[in-house]
């Protein structure tokens, strides 16, 4: 696969507070990357850095596996901040003014971006009267008129309400998946995420605290036995003391079995074995935002 983006010991420092400190990444084409961090974690820091709206401190920047930043960008398109929108026109007379601003020749790029998005080519209605979610694909719009390879999306869902969330998300998979767009997503939220990435990237204090596909992300947090037995007790007390696994009671007088999901077959025929009935067994999720909470601690 090609590396459309890869960062070496990439750092930026402002004074004393190191905002990047040494962050190595590759993104491949196509991919969804979430950078996912609480508030001051370097997420915005990070894109600038890449856009190159900010300088590096030190560490280097490649681009379509080239160190021809100037050229890279230009297939490139970022929304860092709520793009400045002329609230008093519509969504078409606002593409087009963007349009002629940065030289893209053919008009008919507007309507194909309006209708990628699924707004309105017609609509006479102001963008002051858009809601959030509808200014965010507008956004994403005025993005896609120079046909980008690699979208930079800073905080695209916040303040989004749930049905916009999954336009949003739906729009960019589409984006990835039948363009071969490369994105780059940033939030606050790991749930918010995991819905939409195929890779993520968590940061705290501008360093890297983990990196893992959203494949490895559900392995690590299903892995959970939940089981309904005869006598829980019993079987809590068996199956630490056979399998060596963590074990605690669980709602709905249940029982957890943490870590255990490979050898839930083995565990319900252990128990069987020593006369406990097995009235239900499922594999389980932890939740995420726990799983994002004891990595960031914050
Ligand atoms: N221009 C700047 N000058 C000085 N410090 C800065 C500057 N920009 C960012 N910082 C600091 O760098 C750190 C990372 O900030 P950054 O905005 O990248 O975090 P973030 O993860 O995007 O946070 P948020 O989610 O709140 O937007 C913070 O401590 C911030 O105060």
């Amino acid at each position: 696969m090609t590396n459309v983006i890869k960062t070496v010991n990439l750092t930026k420092k402002f004074k004393d507070t190191m905002a990047v400190d040494n962050i190595s990444l590759e993104i491949e084409k196509g991919d969804i990357y979430g950078i996912v961090g609480p508030n001051g974690a370097g997420k915005s820091t990070l894109l600038k850095l890449i856009t190159g709206v900010s300088t590096p401190s030190s560490g280097e920047i490649e681009l379509f596996e080239s160190k021809d930043l100037e050229k890279g960008r230009k297939r490139m398109s970022a929304i860092l901040e709520n793009p400045t929108l002329f609230k008093d026109m519509t969504a078409l007379d606002n593409l087009e003014y963007f349009r002629i601003q940065r030289n893209v020749p053919e008009r008919s790029k507007i309507f194909e971006a309006l209708e990628t998005v699924g707004l309105d080519p017609s609509s006479k209605k102001n963008v002051g009267k858009y809601s959030v979610g509808m200014k965010q694909r507008l956004a994403i719009a005025l993005a896609l008129i120079t046909n980008p390879e690699i979208m930079i999306l800073d905080e695209p869902i916040s303040g989004i309400d749930p049905k916009g969330i999954y336009e949003i998300r739906n729009l960019i998979k589409k984006l990835a998946l039948e363009n071969g767009v490369t994105f780059i997503i940033s939030s606050h939220l790991l749930s918010e995420l995991s819905n939409t990435v195929t890779k993520f990237l968590v940061i705290d204090n501008g360093k890297k605290i983990k990196e893992m596909t959203i494949k490895q992300l559900y392995d690590e947090t299903s892995n959970h036995i939940i089981l309904e037995t005869s006598d829980n007790s019993k079987a809590m007390a068996l199956i630490e003391e056979k399998f060596k696994y963590g074990v605690s009671a669980s709602e709905n007088n249940s029982v957890k079995v943490l870590n255990a999901g490979d050898d839930i077959s083995r565990i319900i025929a252990f128990l069987v074995e020593n006369k406990i009935d097995v009235l239900n067994a499922n594999k389980t999720h932890q939740n995420l935002e726990d799983y994002y909470m004891n990595l960031v601690g914050r």
